[in-house]
């Protein structure tokens, strides 16, 4: 069974976030699989009645078009009772979607303005009620490339900045592990202000010790699978799976990781020398420390980032591997 460990701090301060009146765009950011989404899906769980989640989940669905996007943002509402009615009487919890009559589907996602008043609309609605409303966007960096007339994520952005500072409806949260989408949103004029960055990242080491204890680890193999996979919390649940054969393991994926980054490497030698002298000087880099401040984005670090083999955080300026098993292998291959 699934056990949801700590974040009492992370839990704390996005009750602190929701409980002031929707002002900001918050844009949750961190390292890959560092808890970011189950975090989100826990705080929704725990809130109280006086708020109603909504959850849309762009991660799973190929998006090549706005109108797959605009999809993906509804579901059908089948009930008898009006949305916004069964919504605030029946408290479904997650709400994953946002629920339209399907006599009206058609019209609300024809285009996106249709979209984004309906949006609004039944948020007005539920805010009318007395609770308020919480829209989580998973993997918002999706819709990066989709145009409209123009990019259709400044249209979002709009909507979005509508919902927080300009109406004070909603709050709104975007979900991402792609440090390039958010160092771009990071730099970008329109949020200056209207936007918020908290990273999620991996436990730390005492966190991740204590997690392991109550998964049933002791004290040699909790150090082991420390060593090879800091505070990454997928690889210290999978450890369970493992316990038989856990040295095996812990090697096994390290040998995986290396392998993978030295294919990546050995291709971009061929494609583009000049950046791949780049990639091995700040690999080496790495060689003495765990993280380097930088003031811009190379072409070297775009790449490396963009192989989630390194995470940047554009917030404190600076990059890392993207988790322990990272570092070893960049170690292990520029050593
Ligand atoms: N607080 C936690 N307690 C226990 N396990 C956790 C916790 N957070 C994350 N995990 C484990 O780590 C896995 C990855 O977490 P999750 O998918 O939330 O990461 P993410 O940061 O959203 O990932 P991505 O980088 O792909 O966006 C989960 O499936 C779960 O097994």
């Amino acid at each position: 069974m699934f056990m949801f460990y700590d974040r009492e701090k992370e839990l704390a301060l996005l009750r602190t976030f929701v409980e002031s009146e929707p002002n900001t765009i918050f844009f949750i950011y961190g390292p890959i699989n560092s808890g970011k989404t189950t975090l989100l899906m826990e705080f929704s769980r725990r809130l109280s009645e006086d708020f109603v989640p909504f959850y849309i989940n762009l991660r799973w669905h190929a998006i090549s078009s706005p109108s797959d996007f605009l999809n993906i943002l509804f579901s059908i509402h089948r009930g008898k009772k009006d949305v916004v009615k069964a919504i605030v009487e029946d408290l479904p919890g997650i709400i994953h979607g946002i629920p339209v009559p399907k006599a009206l589907l058609r019209e609300v996602i024809g285009n996106h303005e249709n979209a984004f008043s309906y949006i609004i609309e039944t948020l007005k609605k539920i805010r009318k009620s007395g609770k308020i409303p919480i829209l989580i966007l998973d993997e918002l960096q999706k819709v990066e490339d989709l145009k409209i007339n123009g990019p259709l994520l400044y249209e979002l952005f709009n909507l979005l900045v509508g919902l927080t500072k300009e109406l004070h409806l909603a709050h709104v949260f975007t979900i991402t592990s792609d440090s390039l989408f958010i160092e771009k949103v990071y730099s970008e004029a329109m949020l200056h202000g209207r936007a918020e960055f908290f990273l999620v990242d991996d436990f730390d080491e005492d966190t991740a010790r204590e997690f392991l204890e109550e998964l049933g680890f002791k004290g040699e193999e909790i150090e082991l699978v420390i060593r090879h996979f800091g505070g990454k919390p997928s690889y210290l649940t999978l450890a369970s799976l493992h316990k038989d054969n856990l040295e095996e393991w812990c090697r096994g994926e390290l040998d995986t990781r290396e392998n993978w980054i030295k294919f990546k490497l050995n291709d971009l030698k061929r494609e583009n020398g000049i950046i791949y002298r780049e990639v091995i000087r700040i690999l080496k880099s790495f060689m003495d420390s765990e993280f380097i401040k930088i003031e811009d984005v190379s072409p070297g670090i775009r790449w490396l980032v963009k192989q989630n083999i390194l995470f940047l955080d554009p917030k404190k300026g600076i990059l890392r591997p993207q988790g322990r098993l990272e570092l070893l292998a960049i170690r292990r291959i520029v050593g």
